[in-house]
């Protein structure tokens, strides 16, 4: 059996240095004598062991060893040899991470359990989704099921029976010898004729694809303009025509798109060596520094084959031209841009749709994102960024890697994890679901036993929630199959899935549970009821049962029509508990409710259908970069005495919160956040005749509003929770009231951050903003404080 192996093996690793591909061994059968078979495997290789990594909870080999739990440490790194041991369980994250990381010519070896039988070993990874009050047995194991028949299905994987001591499959493809892949001595092919950079740039490049990614860099350049006309500039360097910067003064933007690994981070740094070793200033972003080193490697090396390389620190390269290429975090570089030339952000689909908004401040302006990842960086970035990209005056040059620099094109484990993993879904295409209105459509439940034997409508359904957010990863595709709590809801047009939520059972959770909550203890999944007790310190909000809409997600060419909310009405139909006094249906919840970050169109659509919010996470979430709302819509009476509670105490609460943790929450966002309570949560208005001529003062008279700000802050609140209809302030008006009044910010700095021209005319503009509401909400000693200004 070891003999049939290690030839195996030694056959596969030969095939696969040949094309440049990639194979997998798969050793299926007893832990123990997988470890003998892969310790001779290794041996017969030759590999060096610094290019071997076992990725599994023991350190058993010669070579190094990272937990499943760390396989993010593979990201971005290459190995000649990987193995995974999948025996105590598979976290389909690990298994993205591990196989990204096998270098061409290399081989991922498996360790896995007999696989008739693998499906049906519970994991660690199994636990994780066993959230109460679920438990263990009941995770499903089709995630598993299905991984087994990609790997029986696909090409280049051969599968070994240990038990049997038989080779299920070689997985050889025996490919036709080809022809070689671009010679390294002829670079000079991909250079543009008139190129801006210099011709070393161009020699670095590993692909022609990527050599075309650097010139699509070139219009960034300063004297980028003399590329496009063919006027005297024509040629030369960056400097001769930079002049043409001022003449031309037009905003250009680069859009880099990607799958891993194919030398998009290295062909930006190929760019940025060539525009600092011109003299240009080249700031470079990313989610983090470890993003961005590839960058940084490729723009040193450049300027010291082009002998202009000054200092080199590790955030900061600067050439002897008065160039540099300095690294900053996002928060950082967007109160930066105007310091540089050029801005390059790589991973750009990580950052929140904002942020990348914010750097569009920058006239030049790169972005280099990845489309199909391992960290789930979705086509997200393509959809909802592109539009205000097109909208922003840049003018946009496009450009798609698809050349592997790290194996060969069409390499069958790229293949395969692609589709075990679905790391390439995408919704259905445009024209599909073009027609689609909230009449044309059907509610459906996504069984997850229909999406496992449906291919189509799985990649379809799981594409949308790609689509729709930044983070999904290949974890939540077996959350999506296996896990307990979750279900899924579509309203299908045609056949194909054109809205999406996914739907998360909470609370219901028994005494036990629920105290252990409240003493802090961590509770897997249940993340309203979490919020709320180890938060909110209430112990009873565990009790009540609940569906929260993790995430809904409509296809993007029919967003706007009507469908995100036909679908939550379908939700909410099915599980509320309506009928309350008749006992209800089985399935029926107390409460619907949901968590996202916080933005105004969100909060305006989810209050629209009928949600209210009850809570505004007191930091920012790591992914979106906003602060999270947590908003009910209670279906029963438990669930409206949990979601009335939890309002007053919301309201009580909110007004201190943003001189404090809030103090940074976006005006609007504040505005959408207070018009979306529940009215009957709203406090008494009560201010004493003093208060209300303090207040009638400031705004009908000489009063001010920095002698008392407390009556002036119920009255805001009062307005904003409201919206009157008979009060009609201006949208400026409103972010007046938020800053200055409820956050307490200083009137300098209102003034600046409003446009007023003055302080003075910020604070006449707030006795202004009052007026209207002590003509709403005066008393009569209100009443008669405006009128004697009035006759005056
Ligand atoms: C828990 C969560 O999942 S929150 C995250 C929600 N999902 C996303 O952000 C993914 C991307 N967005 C989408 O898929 C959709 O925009 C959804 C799901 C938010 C709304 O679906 P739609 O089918 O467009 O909803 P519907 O047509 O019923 O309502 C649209 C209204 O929502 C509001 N809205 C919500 N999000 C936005 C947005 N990003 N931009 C503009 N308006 C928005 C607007 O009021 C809009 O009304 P309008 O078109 O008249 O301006
Ligand atoms: N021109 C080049 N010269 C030297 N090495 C290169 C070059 N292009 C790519 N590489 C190497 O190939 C690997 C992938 O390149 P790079 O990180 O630029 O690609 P990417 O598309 O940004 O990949 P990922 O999405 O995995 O970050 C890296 O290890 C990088 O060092």
């Amino acid at each position: 059996m070891i003999e049939d192996a290690v030839a195996l093996a030694t056959s596969l690793r030969t095939e696969a240095t040949r094309t440049n591909e990639r194979r997998a061994l798969v050793l299926a059968g007893d832990r123990e004598r997988g470890y003998d078979v892969l310790e001779a495997v290794l041996d017969s290789v030759s590999v060096p062991i610094t290019k071997t990594t076992l990725v599994g909870p023991e350190d058993r080999l010669r070579c190094e060893q990272v937990p499943q739990a760390n396989a993010g440490e593979l990201l971005g790194t290459t190995r000649d040899v990987l193995v995974l041991d999948a025996h105590e369980g598979l976290r389909p994250n690990a298994l993205g991470k591990t196989v990204g990381a096998v270098d061409g010519g290399g081989l991922l070896v498996l360790l896995t359990p007999l696989l008739e039988e693998w499906p049906g070993r519970r994991g660690a990874f199994d636990e994780s989704l066993a959230v109460p009050p679920f438990s263990p047995s009941d995770v499903t194991s089709r995630f598993r099921g299905r991984l087994v028949e990609t790997l029986r299905a696909h090409r280049g994987i051969a599968i070994v029976d240990l038990e049997a001591g038989r080779v299920e499959d070689d997985g050889l493809t025996n490919p036709a010898p080809r022809l070689a892949g671009r010679d390294a001595e002829d670079p000079a092919l991909e250079m543009p004729p008139d190129h801006l950079f210099p011709a070393q740039a161009y020699d670095a490049c590993l692909t022609s694809d990527q050599a075309a990614a650097v010139a699509a860099f070139e219009p960034l350049a300063p004297g980028a303009r003399a590329r496009e006309g063919d006027g005297p500039d024509a040629g030369g360097s960056v400097a001769d025509s930079r002049d043409g910067q001022d003449q031309d003064g037009r905003q250009r933007a680069v859009v880099l798109e990607a799958d891993r690994g194919r030398g998009k981070s290295s062909a930006a740094g190929l760019a940025a060596g060539s525009l600092a070793s011109d003299g240009a200033d080249v700031l470079v972003t990313a989610p983090g520094w470890r993003n961005a080193e590839e960058v940084f490697g490729r723009a040193r090396e450049l300027c010291e084959t082009l002998e202009v390389l000054e200092t080199a620190e590790s955030r900061r390269i600067r050439t002897t031209g008065g160039g540099c290429v300095y690294f900053l975090e996002p928060a950082a570089a967007i109160e930066r841009l105007e310091a540089a030339d050029v801005v390059i952000v790589d991973e750009a689909a990580a950052l929140p749709v904002a942020r990348l908004e914010a750097l569009l401040a920058a006239d030049r302006i790169a972005f280099a994102t990845t489309i199909h990842g391992y960290e789930g960086a979705g086509r997200g970035f393509s959809v909802r960024f592109r539009d205000r990209l097109a909208d922003s005056g840049h003018e946009v040059t496009d450009r798609t890697l698809a050349e592997p620099i790290r194996y060969a094109a069409g390499d069958p484990l790229e293949v395969w994890a692609f589709r075990a993993l679905l790391l390439d879904a995408r919704p259905t295409v445009d024209s599909l679901v073009a027609d689609a209105t909230p009449d044309s459509v059907e509610y459906r439940r996504l069984e997850p036993d229909d999406l496992f034997d449906d291919e189509q409508r799985l990649r379809e359904a799981f594409g949308l929630l790609v689509l729709a957010h930044y983070r999904t990863e290949p974890n939540d595709l077996a959350r999506l199959l296996d896990a307990p709590n979750l279900e899924a809801r579509a309203l299908v047009h045609d056949g194909h899935v054109v809205c999406i939520a996914l739907l998360a059972r909470e609370g219901g959770l028994s005494p036990g549970t629920r105290g252990a909550m409240y003493e802090g203890g961590r509770v897997r999944g249940n993340m309203l009821p979490d919020v709320l007790t180890r938060q909110l310190r209430d112990e009873g909000a565990g009790e009540p049962r609940g569906v929260r809409i993790v995430r809904i997600a409509t296809h993007h060419e029919v967003r706007s029509r009507g469908l995100g909310s036909r679908l939550l009405e379908c939700v909410h139909d099915e599980f509320a508990d309506d009928d309350e006094d008749i006992g209800g249906e089985d399935d029926a919840v107390d409460w619907l409710g949901t968590g996202f970050g916080a933005t105004p169109e969100l909060l305006e659509f989810w209050r629209e259908n009928g949600y209210r919010t009850i809570h505004v996470s007191t930091t920012r979430n790591d992914a979106s970069g906003e602060h999270s709302a947590l908003m009910l819509r209670p279906t029963s009476s438990e669930g409206r005495s949990l979601h009335g509670r939890h309002a007053e105490w919301f309201v009580r609460r909110f007004p201190t919160l943003c001189t404090d943790a809030l103090a940074d929450l976006e005006p609007d966002v504040v505005r959408a956040v207070l018009r979306s309570v529940d009215e009957r949560a709203t406090p008494p208005l009560d201010l004493s005749d003093h208060e209300w001529r303090i207040v009638a003062g400031a705004a009908y008279g000489p009063g001010l509003f920095d002698v008392d700000p407390a009556p002036f802050r119920d009255l805001a609140v009062r307005y904003l929770l409201e919206d009157p209809d008979a009060v009609a302030l201006e949208e400026r008006q409103e972010r007046l009231l938020v800053v200055r009044v409820l956050q307490g910010r200083p009137w300098a700095s209102v003034a600046d951050r409003l446009e007023y021209p003055s302080t003075r005319q910020c604070m006449r503009a707030l006795g202004h903003a009052f007026r209207p509401l002590v003509d709403h909400y005066g008393t009569n000693e209100a009443l008669a404080v405006r009128d004697r200004f009035l006759e005056t």
